[in-house]
């Protein structure tokens, strides 16, 4: 048997900057291949009630990771910086990436937009809102398109919206999350990789209610108080679209995260980790361990 290599960041001090909402310090992860020896950094995330500061990380030949936490990548990790451990990540994938897009799906609310900034930062890739893109072609808001000219309308300006931007190579693109029930989208997502934000109902609707229902046309139908017209609105729609979403090349699950971290809410997963989650889906579709078959892509 090999012996473990001890890693190359061995003696890297962890600064006490302040991470995540609470302060605390975020969790690394270092992931070990089967054999025993060091293969990468991986993920990570941030580890509640522990106090931020500063230690060198020295890792002992043979690490026993039987207590750290397990991503649903399948990573485990010990502590670190989150910030750090992402661009890494982003550097580990940019080269199977190799320049393809990425197209973000998922319900309202699932993440899509704070979650695709931070990637695109990170791979140095253009962050397109495809919600966005569709209001500036239009010169309105995706409440008045949906409004004046019904949503029938304004699904044909998603799909012209994806089908241009399905032409270009290195973008985040944070999808409508109703832009999976056109067959003809997927053909133009193909032409990338699709992850899906898999966020539990709960949260989506606590997310939405924190901000309002006023830029979502859909859930204007409900009655009651914002979060329960989120949550009536989101159920009927989860259990139209929950198979189109299926579709996608990777799913970033929140619901096994949080669990594989031992967090009891999933509020407790910052964007960043869910960044570096889908990095890793992303690595695990493009190495065909994901059960997905790839495709040829163009560029
Ligand atoms: N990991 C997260 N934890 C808590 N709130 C989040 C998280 N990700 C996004 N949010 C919040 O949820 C709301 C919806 O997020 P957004 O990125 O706009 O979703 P989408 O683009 O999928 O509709 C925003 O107010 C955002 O700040
Ligand atoms: O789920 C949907 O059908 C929609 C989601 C919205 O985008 P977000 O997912 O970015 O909120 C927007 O495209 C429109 O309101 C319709």
């Amino acid at each position: 048997m090999e012996a473990i290599t001890t890693p190359q960041f061995s003696a890297l001090t962890i600064g006490s900057k302040s991470i995540g909402r609470n302060e605390n310090i975020a969790m690394a992860a270092l992931n070990f291949n089967r054999r025993g020896r060091k293969h990468c950094v991986r993920t990570i995330a941030r580890k509640p009630n522990i106090q931020s500061r500063s230690f060198h990380l020295g890792l002992p030949h043979s690490c026993d990771h039987s207590q750290a936490p397990v991503l649903e990548s399948g990573d485990c990790y010990t502590s670190f910086d989150e910030d750090w451990l992402l661009k890494n990540k982003a550097q580990e994938v940019t080269s199977c990436l190799n320049g393809r897009s990425i197209f973000l799906v998922g319900m309202m609310g699932s993440g899509k937009t704070t979650v695709g900034r931070i990637l695109s930062e990170a791979l140095g890739y253009c962050f397109v809102d495809s919600d966005r893109y569709v209001e500036q072609a239009m010169g309105t808001s995706v409440t008045e398109i949906f409004e004046q000219r019904g949503e029938s309308f304004f699904r044909d300006h998603e799909s012209e919206a994806l089908q241009k931007l399905s032409f270009a190579p290195r973008k985040v693109v944070a999808t409508g999350g109703g832009a999976v029930v056109r067959p003809v989208n997927w053909k133009y997502m193909r032409q990338g990789i699709s992850v899906f934000l898999d966020v539990p109902l709960d949260a989506l609707a606590r997310r939405i209610a924190a901000v309002g229902t006023d830029s979502r046309p859909l859930l204007h139908f409900e009655s009651g108080d914002a979060y329960t017209k989120a949550f009536v609105g989101l159920f009927t729609l989860t259990k139209k679209r929950s198979e189109a979403y299926a579709n996608a090349d990777a799913t970033v699950s929140l619901l096994h995260l949080a669990t594989n971290l031992r967090l009891e809410d999933v509020f407790d997963i910052t964007p960043t980790v869910i960044a570096i989650e889908v990095l890793a889906q992303i690595e695990k579709f493009l190495r065909g361990n994901n059960g997905k078959s790839l495709r040829m892509y163009p560029y």
